[in-house]
Protein backbone atom coordinates (compact mmCIF):
# COMPACT_ATOMS: atom_id res chain seq x y z
CA UNK A 1 0.00 0.00 0.00
CA UNK A 2 1.31 3.36 -1.09
CA UNK A 3 0.93 5.82 2.14
CA UNK A 4 1.26 9.95 0.92
CA UNK A 5 4.05 11.35 3.01
CA UNK A 6 2.37 14.51 4.66
CA UNK A 7 3.40 17.94 3.69
CA UNK A 8 2.75 22.06 4.25
CA UNK A 9 0.79 23.18 1.72
CA UNK A 10 2.25 26.72 2.18
CA UNK A 11 5.09 27.67 0.24
CA UNK A 12 7.31 28.34 2.73
CA UNK A 13 7.31 28.03 6.93
CA UNK A 14 10.21 30.00 7.95
CA UNK A 15 7.76 32.28 9.70
CA UNK A 16 5.82 29.35 11.35
CA UNK A 17 9.62 28.18 13.79
CA UNK A 18 9.16 31.46 15.01
CA UNK A 19 5.40 31.25 15.83
CA UNK A 20 5.44 27.62 16.78
CA UNK A 21 8.63 27.54 18.53
CA UNK A 22 9.40 23.99 20.31
CA UNK A 23 6.08 22.73 18.67
CA UNK A 24 7.31 23.32 14.90
CA UNK A 25 7.65 19.90 14.28
CA UNK A 26 5.59 17.85 16.59
CA UNK A 27 2.70 19.94 15.67
CA UNK A 28 3.12 18.80 12.01
CA UNK A 29 4.29 15.39 12.71
CA UNK A 30 2.67 13.59 15.83
CA UNK A 31 -0.85 13.42 14.09
CA UNK A 32 0.34 11.62 11.57
CA UNK A 33 1.15 7.64 10.87
CA UNK A 34 4.61 8.50 9.42
CA UNK A 35 8.14 9.69 11.05
CA UNK A 36 8.62 12.12 8.38
CA UNK A 37 6.79 15.27 7.05
CA UNK A 38 7.73 17.58 4.68
CA UNK A 39 8.15 21.46 4.50
CA UNK A 40 10.02 23.84 2.99
CA UNK A 41 12.09 26.51 5.10
CA UNK A 42 14.22 29.40 3.58
CA UNK A 43 13.14 28.47 -0.23
CA UNK A 44 14.74 24.63 1.17
CA UNK A 45 12.58 21.46 0.97
CA UNK A 46 13.41 20.34 4.21
CA UNK A 47 12.56 16.42 5.68
CA UNK A 48 11.52 16.64 9.30
CA UNK A 49 11.90 13.67 11.25
CA UNK A 50 10.44 12.36 14.62
CA UNK A 51 10.02 9.30 16.86
CA UNK A 52 12.49 6.70 18.05
CA UNK A 53 12.69 5.78 13.99
CA UNK A 54 13.19 9.00 12.82
CA UNK A 55 16.49 9.31 15.63
CA UNK A 56 17.66 6.26 14.08
CA UNK A 57 17.98 8.05 10.56
CA UNK A 58 18.84 11.02 11.80
CA UNK A 59 22.13 9.57 13.62
CA UNK A 60 22.83 6.70 10.96
CA UNK A 61 25.87 8.37 9.56
CA UNK A 62 25.72 6.08 6.30
CA UNK A 63 22.87 8.27 5.23
CA UNK A 64 22.94 12.11 6.61
CA UNK A 65 26.47 14.35 7.18
CA UNK A 66 26.94 17.41 9.18
CA UNK A 67 28.62 19.22 6.22
CA UNK A 68 26.74 22.80 5.27
CA UNK A 69 23.83 21.66 7.92
CA UNK A 70 24.59 24.62 10.18
CA UNK A 71 23.77 28.09 9.35
CA UNK A 72 26.89 30.53 9.75
CA UNK A 73 24.98 32.13 12.48
CA UNK A 74 24.81 29.47 14.37
CA UNK A 75 28.61 28.92 13.32
CA UNK A 76 29.90 32.66 13.88
CA UNK A 77 27.90 31.73 17.37
CA UNK A 78 27.19 29.23 19.12
CA UNK A 79 29.19 26.46 17.63
CA UNK A 80 32.74 28.52 15.86
CA UNK A 81 33.43 27.63 12.79
CA UNK A 82 34.79 24.52 11.35
CA UNK A 83 34.39 22.70 15.01
CA UNK A 84 33.66 19.35 15.79
CA UNK A 85 29.87 19.88 14.88
CA UNK A 86 30.44 20.43 11.32
CA UNK A 87 33.04 17.42 11.12
CA UNK A 88 31.93 14.03 9.39
CA UNK A 89 33.64 10.51 8.93
CA UNK A 90 37.23 9.42 10.52
CA UNK A 91 38.27 13.13 11.33
CA UNK A 92 35.10 13.51 13.41
CA UNK A 93 35.71 10.31 15.20
CA UNK A 94 39.29 11.37 15.75
CA UNK A 95 37.89 14.72 17.36
CA UNK A 96 35.18 13.26 19.15
CA UNK A 97 37.39 10.97 21.29
CA UNK A 98 39.53 13.92 21.79
CA UNK A 99 36.18 15.14 23.58
CA UNK A 100 35.61 11.98 25.18
CA UNK A 101 38.89 11.42 27.08
CA UNK A 102 38.00 14.25 29.25
CA UNK A 103 34.87 12.31 30.54
CA UNK A 104 36.74 9.69 32.97
CA UNK A 105 35.13 8.83 36.52
CA UNK A 106 37.76 11.20 38.28
CA UNK A 107 37.15 14.08 36.03
CA UNK A 108 33.72 13.57 36.71
CA UNK A 109 33.64 13.11 40.01
CA UNK A 110 36.18 16.07 40.07
CA UNK A 111 33.68 18.13 38.19
CA UNK A 112 31.28 17.47 41.25
CA UNK A 113 33.16 18.22 43.79
CA UNK A 114 34.08 21.72 42.11
CA UNK A 115 30.48 22.03 41.42
CA UNK A 116 29.26 21.66 45.37
CA UNK A 117 32.26 23.75 46.21
CA UNK A 118 30.99 26.91 44.17
CA UNK A 119 27.58 26.19 45.48
CA UNK A 120 28.70 26.67 49.11
CA UNK A 121 30.30 29.99 47.78
CA UNK A 122 27.77 30.92 46.43
CA UNK A 123 25.54 30.90 49.22
CA UNK A 124 27.61 32.81 51.56
CA UNK A 125 27.76 35.65 49.41
CA UNK A 126 23.45 35.18 48.54
CA UNK A 127 22.86 35.01 52.20
CA UNK A 128 23.77 39.11 52.22
CA UNK A 129 21.81 39.85 48.98
CA UNK A 130 17.87 40.36 49.30
CA UNK A 131 16.79 38.95 45.97
CA UNK A 132 19.01 36.53 44.05
CA UNK A 133 17.85 35.66 40.36
CA UNK A 134 19.06 31.72 40.22
CA UNK A 135 19.62 31.74 36.73
CA UNK A 136 21.44 35.23 36.39
CA UNK A 137 24.03 34.01 39.24
CA UNK A 138 24.16 30.25 38.66
CA UNK A 139 25.62 31.40 35.34
CA UNK A 140 28.61 32.72 37.08
CA UNK A 141 28.39 29.71 39.41
CA UNK A 142 28.76 27.38 36.10
CA UNK A 143 31.47 29.99 34.69
CA UNK A 144 33.80 29.48 38.16
CA UNK A 145 33.10 26.03 37.85
CA UNK A 146 33.98 25.22 33.61
CA UNK A 147 37.00 27.18 33.90
CA UNK A 148 38.63 25.40 36.47
CA UNK A 149 37.35 22.13 35.81
CA UNK A 150 39.05 22.79 32.16
CA UNK A 151 42.33 23.80 33.36
CA UNK A 152 41.72 27.90 32.99
CA UNK A 153 42.96 30.63 35.30
CA UNK A 154 39.81 32.87 35.66
CA UNK A 155 41.40 36.45 36.79
CA UNK A 156 38.65 37.60 39.71
CA UNK A 157 38.54 40.85 37.65
CA UNK A 158 37.38 39.13 34.73
CA UNK A 159 34.67 36.48 36.21
CA UNK A 160 31.93 38.62 34.80
CA UNK A 161 32.89 39.17 31.54
CA UNK A 162 33.70 35.91 30.52
CA UNK A 163 30.39 34.74 32.19
CA UNK A 164 28.75 37.72 30.50
CA UNK A 165 30.31 36.35 26.57
CA UNK A 166 29.71 32.51 26.90
CA UNK A 167 26.03 33.35 27.96
CA UNK A 168 25.97 35.49 25.14
CA UNK A 169 27.49 33.45 22.65
CA UNK A 170 24.63 30.93 23.24
CA UNK A 171 21.95 33.41 23.53
CA UNK A 172 22.47 35.46 20.24
CA UNK A 173 21.93 32.68 17.51
CA UNK A 174 19.13 32.43 17.08
CA UNK A 175 18.64 36.27 17.67
CA UNK A 176 18.29 39.36 15.18
CA UNK A 177 19.80 42.89 15.18
CA UNK A 178 22.52 43.68 18.11
CA UNK A 179 21.78 41.20 20.51
CA UNK A 180 22.67 38.83 17.59
CA UNK A 181 25.94 41.18 16.80
CA UNK A 182 26.81 41.10 20.01
CA UNK A 183 26.90 37.43 20.02
CA UNK A 184 29.11 37.44 17.46
CA UNK A 185 31.48 39.86 19.75
CA UNK A 186 31.45 37.55 22.45
CA UNK A 187 32.62 34.77 20.24
CA UNK A 188 35.61 36.43 18.75
CA UNK A 189 36.49 37.92 22.14
CA UNK A 190 36.48 34.41 23.81
CA UNK A 191 38.39 32.77 20.78
CA UNK A 192 41.22 35.13 21.44
CA UNK A 193 40.96 34.75 25.10
CA UNK A 194 41.49 30.54 24.94
CA UNK A 195 43.62 31.35 21.74
CA UNK A 196 46.24 32.94 23.50
CA UNK A 197 46.06 30.35 26.83
CA UNK A 198 46.66 27.55 24.02
CA UNK A 199 50.23 29.35 22.85
CA UNK A 200 50.68 29.81 26.66
CA UNK A 201 50.64 26.31 27.32
CA UNK A 202 52.53 25.04 24.36
CA UNK A 203 55.33 27.15 24.87
CA UNK A 204 55.32 25.79 28.66
CA UNK A 205 54.61 29.28 30.12
CA UNK A 206 51.02 28.10 31.25
CA UNK A 207 50.76 24.75 33.51
CA UNK A 208 48.65 22.63 32.08
CA UNK A 209 47.47 19.23 34.02
CA UNK A 210 47.17 16.74 31.90
CA UNK A 211 43.56 15.45 31.24
CA UNK A 212 42.22 19.16 31.63
CA UNK A 213 40.66 20.49 28.06
CA UNK A 214 43.02 23.31 28.13
CA UNK A 215 46.05 20.88 28.16
CA UNK A 216 44.34 18.09 26.27
CA UNK A 217 43.07 20.97 23.28
CA UNK A 218 46.54 22.16 23.53
CA UNK A 219 48.68 18.89 22.68
CA UNK A 220 45.65 17.51 20.51
CA UNK A 221 47.31 16.06 17.06
CA UNK A 222 45.20 15.43 14.21
CA UNK A 223 44.59 12.77 12.18
CA UNK A 224 47.48 13.56 9.82
CA UNK A 225 50.05 14.05 13.09
CA UNK A 226 49.79 17.82 13.07
CA UNK A 227 48.43 20.09 15.98
CA UNK A 228 45.40 21.69 15.45
CA UNK A 229 45.78 25.06 14.86
CA UNK A 230 45.98 27.52 18.22
CA UNK A 231 42.27 29.12 16.87
CA UNK A 232 40.81 25.95 16.30
CA UNK A 233 42.03 24.59 19.66
CA UNK A 234 40.73 27.53 21.39
CA UNK A 235 37.14 26.60 19.89
CA UNK A 236 37.26 23.37 20.90
CA UNK A 237 38.20 24.21 25.15
CA UNK A 238 34.81 26.76 24.16
CA UNK A 239 33.42 23.71 23.23
CA UNK A 240 33.76 22.39 27.06
CA UNK A 241 33.09 25.45 29.00
CA UNK A 242 30.14 26.76 27.09
CA UNK A 243 28.15 24.65 27.48
CA UNK A 244 28.84 24.17 31.09
CA UNK A 245 27.26 27.56 31.77
CA UNK A 246 24.80 26.68 29.50
CA UNK A 247 23.39 24.66 32.16
CA UNK A 248 22.23 27.05 34.13
CA UNK A 249 18.78 26.84 32.24
CA UNK A 250 18.17 23.36 33.09
CA UNK A 251 19.36 24.76 36.86
CA UNK A 252 16.71 27.34 36.43
CA UNK A 253 14.14 24.74 35.15
CA UNK A 254 15.07 22.47 37.87
CA UNK A 255 14.07 25.33 40.57
CA UNK A 256 10.79 25.36 39.14
CA UNK A 257 10.46 21.53 39.12
CA UNK A 258 11.39 21.43 42.85
CA UNK A 259 8.97 24.10 43.94
CA UNK A 260 5.68 23.01 41.91
CA UNK A 261 6.79 19.68 43.55
CA UNK A 262 7.70 19.97 46.74
CA UNK A 263 7.33 16.64 47.48
CA UNK A 264 10.51 15.62 45.50
CA UNK A 265 12.72 17.67 47.85
CA UNK A 266 13.56 15.11 50.28
CA UNK A 267 13.71 12.59 48.16
CA UNK A 268 16.44 14.81 46.31
CA UNK A 269 18.73 15.35 48.86
CA UNK A 270 18.73 12.07 50.70
CA UNK A 271 18.28 9.01 47.45
CA UNK A 272 21.11 9.20 44.90
CA UNK A 273 18.44 6.91 42.66
CA UNK A 274 16.15 9.39 43.12
CA UNK A 275 18.37 12.33 42.45
CA UNK A 276 19.77 10.83 39.00
CA UNK A 277 15.75 10.42 38.18
CA UNK A 278 14.92 13.80 39.15
CA UNK A 279 18.16 14.88 36.73
CA UNK A 280 17.10 13.32 33.99
CA UNK A 281 13.49 14.13 34.24
CA UNK A 282 14.56 18.13 34.19
CA UNK A 283 16.28 17.10 30.95
CA UNK A 284 13.18 15.80 29.32
CA UNK A 285 10.82 17.68 30.61
CA UNK A 286 12.23 20.96 30.06
CA UNK A 287 12.55 22.71 27.15
CA UNK A 288 16.09 23.72 25.94
CA UNK A 289 16.89 22.08 22.08
CA UNK A 290 14.31 22.01 19.54
CA UNK A 291 15.25 20.20 16.76
CA UNK A 292 18.76 19.58 14.87
CA UNK A 293 19.84 20.01 11.41
CA UNK A 294 22.00 17.02 8.86
CA UNK A 295 21.94 16.65 5.49
CA UNK A 296 21.14 14.12 3.22
CA UNK A 297 24.47 12.13 1.87
CA UNK A 298 23.17 10.06 -1.20
CA UNK A 299 19.20 9.91 -2.32
CA UNK A 300 17.34 6.83 -0.55
CA UNK A 301 13.59 6.25 0.19
CA UNK A 302 12.59 5.60 3.77
CA UNK A 303 9.24 5.54 5.20
CA UNK A 304 7.95 5.83 1.44
CA UNK A 305 9.60 9.53 1.37
CA UNK A 306 12.60 10.06 -0.92
CA UNK A 307 15.51 11.66 0.40
CA UNK A 308 17.70 13.45 -2.20
CA UNK A 309 21.39 14.01 -1.57
CA UNK A 310 21.84 17.53 0.11
CA UNK A 311 18.60 17.93 1.43
CA UNK A 312 18.80 19.54 4.75
CA UNK A 313 16.56 17.33 8.04
CA UNK A 314 15.37 18.50 10.85
CA UNK A 315 15.30 16.06 14.02
CA UNK A 316 12.87 16.65 16.64
CA UNK A 317 14.46 16.65 19.80
CA UNK A 318 11.82 18.62 22.45
CA UNK A 319 8.95 16.52 20.01
CA UNK A 320 10.70 12.89 20.71
CA UNK A 321 11.36 14.00 24.62
CA UNK A 322 7.52 14.35 24.64
CA UNK A 323 6.35 12.04 22.34
CA UNK A 324 3.17 10.08 23.81
CA UNK A 325 4.50 7.04 21.44
CA UNK A 326 7.49 6.67 23.69
CA UNK A 327 6.60 8.22 27.70
CA UNK A 328 3.58 7.96 28.95
CA UNK A 329 1.55 10.79 30.22
CA UNK A 330 4.84 12.65 28.75
CA UNK A 331 3.55 16.09 29.97
CA UNK A 332 3.58 15.43 33.26
CA UNK A 333 6.82 16.09 35.59
CA UNK A 334 7.38 12.62 36.87
CA UNK A 335 11.19 11.44 37.72
CA UNK A 336 10.17 7.75 38.75
CA UNK A 337 9.46 7.26 34.59
CA UNK A 338 13.29 6.98 35.18
CA UNK A 339 13.47 3.53 36.81
CA UNK A 340 12.24 1.24 34.57
CA UNK A 341 14.04 3.14 31.54
CA UNK A 342 16.37 1.25 29.67
CA UNK A 343 18.47 3.83 28.76
CA UNK A 344 17.66 3.96 25.20
CA UNK A 345 19.76 5.59 22.90
CA UNK A 346 17.35 7.21 20.59
CA UNK A 347 13.80 7.87 23.56
CA UNK A 348 15.62 10.46 25.75
CA UNK A 349 17.69 13.60 23.22
CA UNK A 350 17.59 16.62 25.00
CA UNK A 351 21.59 16.52 23.97
CA UNK A 352 21.29 14.35 21.12
CA UNK A 353 20.53 10.76 20.28
CA UNK A 354 22.73 7.41 18.90
CA UNK A 355 26.60 6.59 20.53
CA UNK A 356 28.43 8.58 21.82
CA UNK A 357 32.01 7.52 19.66
CA UNK A 358 30.66 7.66 16.13
CA UNK A 359 27.86 9.76 15.75
CA UNK A 360 26.95 13.36 17.15
CA UNK A 361 25.61 12.74 20.23
CA UNK A 362 26.47 15.22 23.58
CA UNK A 363 30.14 13.99 24.67
CA UNK A 364 28.97 16.36 27.40
CA UNK A 365 25.86 14.57 28.90
CA UNK A 366 27.88 12.91 31.40
CA UNK A 367 29.30 16.36 33.03
CA UNK A 368 25.65 18.14 32.50
CA UNK A 369 24.12 15.32 35.12
CA UNK A 370 27.01 15.08 37.15
CA UNK A 371 26.39 19.24 37.47
CA UNK A 372 22.75 18.59 38.03
CA UNK A 373 22.61 16.35 40.71
CA UNK A 374 25.64 18.64 42.43
CA UNK A 375 23.68 21.57 42.07
CA UNK A 376 20.01 19.64 43.08
CA UNK A 377 21.53 18.02 45.96
CA UNK A 378 23.20 21.19 47.35
CA UNK A 379 19.93 23.14 46.10
CA UNK A 380 17.78 20.67 48.51
CA UNK A 381 20.19 19.78 50.90
CA UNK A 382 21.86 23.08 52.15
CA UNK A 383 20.38 25.55 50.25
CA UNK A 384 17.46 27.58 52.28
CA UNK A 385 15.51 30.10 50.11
CA UNK A 386 12.03 31.50 50.31
CA UNK A 387 10.51 31.76 46.83
CA UNK A 388 8.81 35.31 46.72
CA UNK A 389 5.90 35.82 44.16
CA UNK A 390 6.84 36.01 40.56
CA UNK A 391 6.18 34.75 37.23
CA UNK A 392 8.81 32.21 36.29
CA UNK A 393 6.57 30.38 33.63
CA UNK A 394 8.00 29.94 29.92
CA UNK A 395 7.00 30.19 26.78
CA UNK A 396 7.28 27.37 24.20
CA UNK A 397 6.83 30.37 21.58
CA UNK A 398 10.61 31.28 22.83
CA UNK A 399 14.20 29.83 21.90
CA UNK A 400 15.73 29.01 23.68
CA UNK A 401 13.29 28.89 26.48
CA UNK A 402 13.83 30.15 30.19
CA UNK A 403 11.54 31.27 33.51
CA UNK A 404 10.37 34.34 32.75
CA UNK A 405 11.57 35.75 35.95
CA UNK A 406 15.07 33.39 36.29
CA UNK A 407 13.94 32.07 39.24
CA UNK A 408 14.28 34.53 41.86
CA UNK A 409 15.19 33.33 45.27
CA UNK A 410 15.44 35.14 48.69
CA UNK A 411 16.23 34.97 52.43
CA UNK A 412 18.92 32.84 51.14
CA UNK A 413 20.56 30.48 54.23
CA UNK A 414 22.51 28.03 54.88
CA UNK A 415 19.94 24.99 55.85
CA UNK A 416 22.60 23.15 58.44
C1 LIG B 1 22.98 22.21 29.00
C2 LIG B 1 23.62 21.13 28.73
C3 LIG B 1 23.85 20.67 27.32
C4 LIG B 1 22.96 20.53 26.30
C5 LIG B 1 21.47 20.82 26.32
C6 LIG B 1 23.70 20.02 25.18
C7 LIG B 1 23.14 19.70 23.96
C8 LIG B 1 23.84 19.21 22.89
C9 LIG B 1 23.26 18.84 21.64
C10 LIG B 1 21.78 18.85 21.33
C11 LIG B 1 24.25 18.46 20.82
C12 LIG B 1 24.13 18.09 19.34
C13 LIG B 1 23.91 16.67 19.09
C14 LIG B 1 23.87 16.46 17.59
O1 LIG B 1 24.38 17.27 16.81
O2 LIG B 1 23.30 15.46 17.14
C15 LIG B 1 25.47 18.61 21.53
C16 LIG B 1 26.70 18.36 21.00
C17 LIG B 1 27.86 18.66 21.66
N1 LIG B 1 27.98 19.01 22.99
FE1 LIG B 1 26.52 19.33 24.29
N2 LIG B 1 25.01 19.89 25.51
C18 LIG B 1 25.15 20.27 26.82
C19 LIG B 1 26.27 20.23 27.57
C20 LIG B 1 27.51 19.98 27.08
C21 LIG B 1 28.71 19.98 27.85
C22 LIG B 1 28.76 20.16 29.36
C23 LIG B 1 29.73 19.77 26.99
C24 LIG B 1 31.20 19.64 27.25
C25 LIG B 1 31.71 19.37 28.44
C26 LIG B 1 29.17 19.65 25.66
C27 LIG B 1 29.87 19.48 24.49
C28 LIG B 1 29.31 19.20 23.26
C29 LIG B 1 30.08 18.97 22.04
C30 LIG B 1 31.58 19.07 21.90
C31 LIG B 1 29.16 18.62 21.05
C32 LIG B 1 29.45 18.25 19.59
C33 LIG B 1 29.49 16.74 19.45
C34 LIG B 1 29.66 16.27 18.04
O3 LIG B 1 29.34 17.00 17.09
O4 LIG B 1 30.12 15.13 17.87
N3 LIG B 1 27.82 19.77 25.76
N4 LIG B 1 25.20 19.05 22.80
Amino acid sequence: MTVKVPKDKTIDNTLAIFKDGYNFIPKRIQNHHLDVYETRVLGEKVALLSGIEGAKLFYDTSRMNRKDALPKRVLKTLFGEDAIQTMDGDAHTHRKLLFMSLMTPDALQELYEITTKNWAHFTKKWSSMKKVTLYDESRELLCRTACEWAGIPLAEKEVKKRTRDLSNMIDGFSAVGPKHIESRRARKRSEEWIEELILQVRKGNLEAEKGKAIYEMAMHKDLEGQPLDARMAAIEVLNVIRPLVAISKFIAFGAVALHEHPETQTRVALDDEYLFQFAQEVRRYFPFVPFLGARVDHDFTWQQYPFKKDQLVLIDIYGINHDPKIWENPDQFNPERFIDWDGGLFDLVPQGGGGYYKGHRCPGEWPTIEVLQASFRYMTKHLGYDVPKQDYSYSLKKMPALPKSGFIISNVHFKN
